[in-house]
């Protein structure tokens, strides 16, 4: 039996991770493999979907998750080696990927027959100002996609999502669009029992040379950091990040996790559970346009958010 791939894209911050944990956590039964392509030195995002960091494993739901690390073909091979069989594969790409190559890569005769690419779900975030479409690699990301999901319509009125819609449209004209607050996305719209849709648009047969557009700095630390001056610390970085999100302890409650995340110039603070075991107490992935921010820079700021002698 094939199985059928769900393949989900979108700018930074977007919402795909959202999209992709309701889909899990509403699998209904189905064995759904996911993998999870991530934008930097530490998988955050592997994380958050499977709350382990390393390599492939499995969810509480019977669902398998890896990072695509190594080439997608290769992760693919090993998913459906997978005794039993996942039912579909979902692949998140990253928030800076034009998914034009993967893809190509899927679309590839051999792995389409046993792994067929069924469905590529654009995440749009309706917050956005329409021109933001205007952003390249946005367009790139619609131009692959047979679906759309608008996120964040919660935070919108109906005039706002209407605006976004239309700009929408007038890239994509008769795209299918789908309003998912919080990820709320119908399980059975993305994978059907009986696809009867558009087909993936196949990329044009060239490869066009990707360029570096972003940047992922990490900064880590092994000892809780002070709530306040992170919070001083991140409006100085602010105004250069594209997207930014971490794990950490804080000083004022130690033994707790805590999730930050800064996504189209807002920011969240979230409880996260417990902290894992046997990774730094602090890891927080900042994103940027290439030489807006330095590591250096970076350092400078967030090691001042480390109180000293706290352990
Ligand atoms: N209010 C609201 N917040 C949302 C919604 N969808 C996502 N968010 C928030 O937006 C932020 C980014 O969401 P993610 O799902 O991590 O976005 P992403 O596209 O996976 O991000 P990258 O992988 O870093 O590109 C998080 O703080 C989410 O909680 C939504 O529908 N409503």
């Amino acid at each position: 039996m094939p199985v059928p791939i769900l393949l989900v894209a979108g700018f930074l911050g977007a919402g795909k991770t959202t999209v992709v944990n309701h889909i899990l956590a509403h699998a209904g039964g189905r064995r759904i493999a996911a993998v999870v392509n991530d934008f930097g030195a530490i998988n955050i995002d592997a994380e958050l979907i499977a709350g382990a960091s390393d390599g492939v494993v499995s969810l509480a739901n019977g669902c398998i998750c890896c990072s695509l690390e190594g080439d997608l073909l290769r992760t693919l091979a090993t998913i459906l080696r997978r005794k039993p069989r996942p039912d579909a594969i979902l692949i998140e790409t990253s928030g800076v990927a034009d998914p034009e190559d993967i893809v190509r890569n899927l679309l590839d005769p051999v792995t389409f027959q046993e792994a067929p690419l069924e469905t590529v779900l654009c995440v749009v975030d309706a917050t956005m100002a329409p021109a933001g479409l205007d952003d390249p690699l946005l367009r790139a990301q619609l131009r692959a996609a047979t679906m759309v999901a608008l996120s964040k319509v919660d935070l919108v009125d109906a005039a706002q999502r209407q605006r976004v819609r239309d700009a929408v449209a007038a890239i994509r004209p008769g795209l299918l669009q789908i309003e998912a607050p919080h990820g709320q996305v119908p399980l059975e719209l993305v994978f059907p029992d009986s696809p009867d849709r558009p087909p993936v648009p196949r990329p044009p047969g060239s490869r066009r040379p990707s360029f570096e557009r972003f940047e992922s700095l990490s900064w880590t630390s092994d000892k809780p950091v002070s709530l306040p001056r992170l919070q001083q610390a991140i409006a100085r970085l602010a105004p250069k990040l594209a997207r930014a999100k971490g794990l950490f302890e804080t000083v004022e409650q130690p033994g707790r996790q805590f999730l930050f995340q800064l996504a189209g110039g807002r920011a969240t603070l979230v409880p996260a559970g417990a902290p894992a075991s046997g990774l730094p107490r602090a890891r927080i992935v900042f994103i940027a346009e290439l030489a807006a921010l330095s590591a250096a820079e970076i350092a400078a700021v967030m090691d001042g958010c480390v109180a000293e002698g706290a352990d």
